[in-house]
């Protein structure tokens, strides 16, 4: 949503820190006729240490928001912050290192490294970034996710379940400013689902952190304490503490206001044909050059499980947590 900077900016009180912040974020794919607005000049503040939900219908520019905020996507227009630190602009290098040391990243496929067990996939974005974790901290992650006594299992030896629990300890493990999860539910049947959430409400109740999730599912954004609704790459509602039923009474109304669109003038963000993002694929620590853009994105591994050898763990298409 583009409101004025004196006007209410979607996601925050006045009173909240922020977290993450974009003003003006503009994202268009493509050129000429076939340009492809996903995201419309769009003012959006993150509060630290709150459950944000971001849903809307299918391309309206939610991946796309997460991408941008997190530094996967370059943006076409607009600026973006993390805490205090703008990222618009950061070089490859510096985008990736804030990436690693600062982000957390949850995906639907959970990504984990079939060959590591638990503690190992849990810790490695620190193994690679030369940190040592801190002790305290991650007990307390294993601990509140109940992975206690699965830390020497591999993959494989997990319920679906836990390994999405492993794979939130891995986006906790190095306490970053701000979790990403994209669809976190999407791959677990209602019961691991609501584990999970579960797991991200605590991670935000009882260890402070900050979650942005992207969602198409009511009961999952109920879990939130604000819910951003996206049409057509702007923000146009958003809803503090959110239930099911308001979720999906308000997701109702935008299926109504797009069919009447669809009959008239297409709206500026509507998908022309093609396909949602897939998350893109990200170098370690890139020599040099351009962020990665949308040519770079690939398409997601059809084999579930089948997961890059150790050393290739960072050329995945979802990159797990700060290991990109
Ligand atoms: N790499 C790309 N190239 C061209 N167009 C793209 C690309 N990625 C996204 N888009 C377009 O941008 C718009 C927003 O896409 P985005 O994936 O952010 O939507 P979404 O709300 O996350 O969708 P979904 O709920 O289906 O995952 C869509 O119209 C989509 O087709």
């Amino acid at each position: 949503m583009s409101t004025p900077a004196a006007e209410h900016t979607p996601g925050l009180t006045s009173a909240d820190p922020i977290a993450a912040r974009a003003r003006g974020l503009t994202k268009a794919y493509g050129s000429g006729e076939t340009t492809v607005l996903a995201l419309d000049a769009m003012d959006v503040d993150i509060a630290r240490g709150r459950f944000t939900a971001v849903m809307g219908p299918s391309g309206s520019g939610k991946s796309t928001l997460m991408h941008c905020l997190a530094g996967l996507d370059t943006v076409s227009a607009g600026r973006v912050w993390l805490g205090d630190t703008e990222i618009t602009g950061l070089k490859d290098r510096d985008l990736t290192r804030l990436r690693r040391d600062r982000i957390g990243f949850m995906f639907q496929s959970f990504n984990l490294i079939p060959t590591l067990n638990a503690l190992e996939n849990i810790t490695l974005p620190m193994d690679i970034a030369g940190r040592k974790p801190d002790g305290k901290w991650l007990d307390q992650v294993v601990d509140t996710l109940g992975l206690r006594d699965r830390l020497g299992h591999r993959p494989a030896q997990l319920s679906g379940g836990q390994q999405q629990r492993v794979a939130c300890a891995r986006a906790l493990a190095s306490r970053p400013e701000l979790i990403f999860a994209d669809e976190p539910t999407g791959n677990l049947d209602s019961r691991a689902g609501l584990e999970v959430l579960g797991f991200l409400r605590e991670a935000v109740d009882r260890l402070h952190q900050t979650v942005v999730m992207v969602t198409h599912d009511p009961g999952a954004a109920a879990h939130s304490d604000l819910v951003l609704f996206l049409v057509d790459g702007r923000i146009v509602d958003e809803m503090a503490r959110p239930t099911a039923q308001a979720v999906l009474d308000r997701m109702k109304r935008f299926d109504v206001t797009r069919a009447r669109s669809v009959d008239g003038i297409p709206a500026p963000g509507r998908a022309s044909g093609l396909a949602p993002a897939p998350i893109p694929d990200l170098a370690p620590e890139p020599a040099s050059g351009l962020a990665p853009g949308p040519d770079s994105r690939r398409a997601p591994d059809p084999v579930p499980g089948a997961g890059p050898a150790p050393g290739e763990a960072v050329r995945s298409h979802e990159p797990p947590p700060g290991e990109d």
